[in-house]
């Protein structure tokens, strides 16, 4: 295992759910963390929590589908911290109902934040890791990226190209000594998935997803866990 003390991390979509609780966990860890989201009450309130652990923390408000914008807040993350060793590409939208009913302004705002989101942040930070030859990346997916069902075919359209994202890349970094994998949650206890009937007893809590990532960021760097499939025990899943 490694200590991951010092390190310093972005987590998009950090204020609130899974991304909240990961970045709470990595601090507990001593890693310091800047945590990016839209809403920028909801930011501080997250930072001023994650600060009690003693590391330092930045709040940066900005919107992942926005290119520039991200160029912006990444680099303003390198600014204050010395490197980026850690990023969790975490910030989502889940749409579903079905497919002929779907809008095409919706599944392209869904593609542009789960997606193209992703491959800003990618290329914002990983040319700082390839240089200073270390990094990890966690990308956060979905089961609906393994499989879908009626009404989740869009989800599982931006889910697919995550992982599919992911998969060539892994392989592109790992010679540079960069870790890139990703996450496969079943339902979690969020803001995400609303008001789903689920008993919340039968759901994953954002607590557990953000324990696992951090649990493989701590195996030694020499050692990738490519994917990390989860199950909650809830019927819609089956
Ligand atoms: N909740 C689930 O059941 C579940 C299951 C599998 C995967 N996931 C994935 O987990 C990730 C986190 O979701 P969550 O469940 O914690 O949901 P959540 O709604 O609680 O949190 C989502 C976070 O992403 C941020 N975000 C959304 N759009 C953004 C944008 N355009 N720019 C910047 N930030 C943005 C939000 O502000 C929020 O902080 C998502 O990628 C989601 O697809 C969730
Ligand atoms: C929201 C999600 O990704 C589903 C429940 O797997």
């Amino acid at each position: 295992m490694q200590n991951l003390e010092g390190k310093n991390a972005i987590i998009t979509g950090g204020s609130r759910g899974i991304g909240f609780h990961t970045a709470l966990n990595l601090a507990k860890e001593g890693v310091n963390v800047a945590i990016m989201g839209r809403d920028e009450k909801a930011l501080e309130e997250a930072k001023s929590e994650i600060a009690k652990t003693g590391v330092e923390v930045i709040a940066i408000s900005a919107d992942v589908s926005d290119e520039g914008g991200v160029q912006s807040a990444v680099k303003e993350v390198k600014e204050k911290f010395d490197s980026i060793d850690i990023l969790i590409n975490n910030a989502g939208m889940m749409g579903s109902g079905p497919f002929l009913e779907s809008k095409t302004e919706d599944f392209e705002k869904m593609m542009q934040v789960n997606v193209f989101g992703m491959y800003h942040m990618l290329q914002a930070v990983l040319p700082g890791m390839v240089e200073q030859k270390s990094g990890d990346v966690v990308n956060v997916a979905s089961v609906s990226g393994l499989r879908s069902g009626p009404g989740g075919s869009l989800y599982s359209a931006t889910k697919f190209a995550v992982i599919g994202m992911t998969e060539g890349l892994l392989k592109e970094m790992r010679p540079h000594n960069i870790r890139v994998s990703y996450l496969t949650p079943s339902a979690v206890n969020t803001s995400l998935i609303g008001n789903t009937k689920l008993q919340e007893e039968t759901m994953t809590q954002p607590e557990d997803i953000a324990d696992i990532i951090v649990n493989n960021l701590k195996i030694h760097p020499r050692t990738l866990v490519k994917n990390t499939e989860m199950w909650a025990t809830n019927p819609l899943e089956k």
